[in-house]
């Protein structure tokens, strides 16, 4: 199986060769495409020899080519088993062939509470859905397995609200985080927003149950456009009022199974003037946990998760401190990490190069990576192996049922504990 969810196959020339929707041990008829990366894609033309792992798709979608979930047809043990291989190989490129990498901690499909939703203006009316995979077309989605079904059953009244709103005009986009108190929506068009469409978005607010509708142009700032109650989301028993279109764990079980490895990986009690950094800290779904267990210094590039978790810190009366800091031009110093008994990190898809190339020269006992990409991952990795650190634990977590995005949680320990330290 290829990183993206295709099957490999190799050519007679040795080229590699992905093919959409074949399975490991299969044998398939297929034909040879466009080049992609260092190999060639290929159609599925028919299966010869079924691997007994392949299932029926839940989704109607499937067929059409959603590109949300890839690998639907295949049973879910083995997409499990190949996360978890997909970490173990991140770990074994970096110099770790033999981390102690855990099962993969799955959480069941129907509870994603964030959807990022393509809009088109289009004859039959609005399309609002996912786009094809490998393609700018988007499928108009009807049902979906793997996001809430409050989030699916906003569909219907969100297309026929967009019909009439003239700000969108040929394409847009949706965000909507399901927080406690409703959808909370970020409406992205491509015209401007007139008063009466104002009046519209403050009517469909009222009618469908949003506490919040916000609006920008295109990939403008976002401004609100409707509010009528509270955009709260309790996270580890803090309330966070979070900005529209804001970064959330996917899940709720997703965030849990990742507060629970992070924790995890932490010795059971942190003495003396035992600090934790959290870095790329976002709305401090891992911050406000690790404050259980020490003194938190949390740091986040966006300024408007740092204010709402600055306020949420504050309400909650939990020991955290907020700092914007952007940690790729800014990442904290070899001298400011003495500070910190731990540093948990959680970084964009790209990883973090700058911030790890300091951490793994660093005086800290333990590093938590909260990884989203094993790529990333395993370059990230590598710095630390070759600084002479081990891995304690490595969890990888699917929250992302059905497609080839992978997580893990994986602490690494410094080679030699120093002095002096805090535990
Ligand atoms: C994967 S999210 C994790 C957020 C949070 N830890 C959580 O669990 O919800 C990554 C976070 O990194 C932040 N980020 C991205 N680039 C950054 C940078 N250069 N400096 C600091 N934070 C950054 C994003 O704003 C986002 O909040």
């Amino acid at each position: 199986m290829g990183a993206a969810g295709d099957g490999l196959s190799v050519l007679p020339d040795g080229t590699p060769c992905f093919v959409a929707r074949a399975l490991p041990g299969e044998t398939v008829r297929a034909t040879p495409g466009a080049k992609r990366g260092d190999g060639r894609a290929a159609t599925l033309i028919d299966i010869v020899a079924s691997s007994p792992d392949r299932v029926a798709p839940p989704c109607p979608h499937f067929a059409q080519g959603c590109g949300g979930c890839t690998v639907q047809h295949w049973a879910p043990a083995a997409q499990a088993a190949w996360k978890r291989d997909k970490v173990r190989e991140a770990l074994s490129r970096a110099g770790y062939p033999d981390a102690p990498v855990t099962d993969t901690v799955t959480t069941a499909p129907g509870h994603r509470r964030r959807a990022d939703l393509a809009l088109r203006r289009g004859p039959g009316g609005i399309v609002a859905g996912f786009h094809r995979a490998g393609s700018a077309e988007v499928l108009d989605i009807a049902a979906c397995t793997v996001l809430d079904p409050r989030l699916v059953d906003l569909l219907t009244p969100l297309r026929a609200m967009l019909k009439r709103l003239p700000a969108l005009r040929r394409e847009g986009s949706a965000v909507v985080n399901l927080l406690d108190t409703g959808p909370d929506l970020l409406l992205r068009t491509d015209g401007s927003l007139a008063p009466s469409d104002r009046a519209m978005l403050a009517a469909f607010a009222a009618e469908a149950g949003i506490p919040r509708i916000a609006w920008a142009l295109k990939d403008g700032p976002a401004e609100i456009a409707a509010q009528i109650g509270p955009a709260t989301i309790a996270l580890s028993g803090a309330t966070i009022a979070p900005a529209p279109g804001a970064f959330l764990q996917a899940s709720p079980e997703g965030e849990a199974a990742i507060v629970a490895a992070v924790l995890a990986a932490l010795p059971a009690k942190l003495t003396g003037r035992g600090r934790i950094a959290d870095l790329h800290a976002g709305l401090g779904t891992l911050s406000i946990p690790l404050a259980a267990r020490g003194r938190v210094a949390a740091f986040e590039g966006d300024a408007a998760a740092v204010a709402a978790l600055s306020g949420a810190a504050g309400r909650a009366g939990v020991p955290v401190t907020a700092t914007r800091r952007d940690l790729a031009r800014q990442p904290l110093t070899v001298q400011e990490l003495i500070a910190f008994a731990a540093v948990v990190l959680d970084p964009p898809h790209a990883g973090a190069a700058e911030q790890v190339a300091l951490l793994a020269r660093s005086q800290v006992p333990l590093v938590v990576y909260v990884s989203c990409n094993p790529a990333a991952l395993s370059r990230d990795a590598r710095v630390f192996a070759q600084a002479g650190w081990r891995v304690s634990t490595a969890t990888p977590i699917d929250q992302f049922v059905h497609s080839a995005q992978t997580e893990a949680v994986v602490a690494f320990s410094a080679a030699r504990p120093s002095k002096g330290k805090a535990w």
